[in-house]
């Protein structure tokens, strides 16, 4: 085989208390790479269709080739590679952009060479790419788009990564602010101690959302979709979020919170009778704001990344 396609989900990573260590895959929403094997002994990215002209090419700047550079690394494979990225998802969006990237090629790239991987042996690799991208190796969006459903990743050292269960109906609405901000910036306004309180009502959040995913207790999981670690912080970086949070709490979401590092906000809710609600809503609170807003729905995608062809 010279040739192969494959396609990696939108994340939604953190999922509020799960700052870093926990992630979902969406449905809709994803990446496409194409890749081909080159006789030059060089990784290319030949073209990216859908980004605006605003992600590099440079093969030692994006997602996709460092990803799959990481992966020969270990292999101690020369093959030279041609890459056509078909972005699917906004940049800078909160939606794990960088992340479908680099899955996807690792996806294509493991399937032109073989196999050579189990499928969760290529997390390092795409952690390499998020490295690069937005200055730390989290694992909470390109676990998800590569292993599907809900993802917990217990430990970095080892790493230590755990799908969870997901209830039949959870379903997720993401609201989409049109503006970008970069990972890096958004983490660039969190504090490095975390008081005692604080870490505290954080685990038990964890653990009670744990428990609810595996238990499908829709109403445990809605009391611990909590983040007193990132959101107090990251809240004010985002215009409208005090307001938008209020008025899907009050037409029934279980949780609204910052999906990854934001703009998008994820709404968690039991079933799709509520979406368009929640859309009308936030649109009206975003028009006062002068912004416009794109919404998705989506089923917990549990498939991860996938070869098409
Ligand atoms: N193939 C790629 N797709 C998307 N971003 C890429 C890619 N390659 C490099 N980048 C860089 O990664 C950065 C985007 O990463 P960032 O983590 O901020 O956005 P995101 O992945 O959409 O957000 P989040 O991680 O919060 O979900 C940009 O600086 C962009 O240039
Ligand atoms: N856990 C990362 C996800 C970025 O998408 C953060 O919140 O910075």
């Amino acid at each position: 085989m010279e040739k192969v396609k494959a396609f990696a989900p939108a994340t939604v990573a953190n999922v509020s208390c799960g700052f870093d260590i926990l992630g979902f895959a969406l449905d809709s929403l994803g990446d496409h790479v194409i890749l081909s094997k080159n006789d030059e002994k060089v990784l290319r990215v030949i073209s990216i269709k859908g980004d605006g002209g605003r992600l590099p090419l440079e093969a030692d700047k994006n997602t996709c080739s460092i990803a799959i550079r990481a992966m020969l690394d270990d292999l101690g494979s020369d093959q030279g590679f041609d890459i056509e990225l078909e972005k699917g998802l906004p940049l800078g969006s909160g939606m794990g952009s960088s992340a479908a990237s680099a899955v996807a090629a690792l996806v294509a790239v493991n399937e032109l060479l073989g196999n050579p991987y189990p499928k969760n042996e290529l997390l390092p690799f795409a952690m390499e790419a998020e490295r690069a991208a937005c200055g730390t190796a989290h694992a909470d969006n390109v676990a998800p788009s590569l292993l599907g459903g809900f993802v917990l990743i217990r430990g970095y050292k080892p790493l230590d990564v755990i799908k969870l269960s997901v209830p039949d109906n959870l379903t997720c609405t993401l609201l989409h602010p049109n503006y970008q901000l970069n990972t890096s910036d958004s983490r660039s306004v969190l504090k490095d101690r975390i008081p005692l309180k604080d870490a505290i009502t954080q685990s038990g959040n964890v653990a009670g959302l744990v428990a609810g995913l595996f238990q499908s207790d829709y109403a445990l999981i809605s009391r611990s979709l909590e983040d007193v670690i990132a959101e107090p912080y990251r809240a004010s970086l985002l215009p409208g979020f005090d307001e938008v949070k209020k008025a899907m709490l009050e037409l029934g979401a279980l949780g609204l919170g910052i999906s990854g590092s934001g703009p998008t906000l994820f709404i968690l809710s039991e079933g799709k009778e509520k979406h368009e609600h929640f859309v009308q809503k936030a649109k009206e609170i975003y028009d006062n704001l002068g912004l416009s807003l794109k919404a998705y729905f989506s089923r917990i995608n549990t498939k991860g990344g996938f070869v098409i062809q």
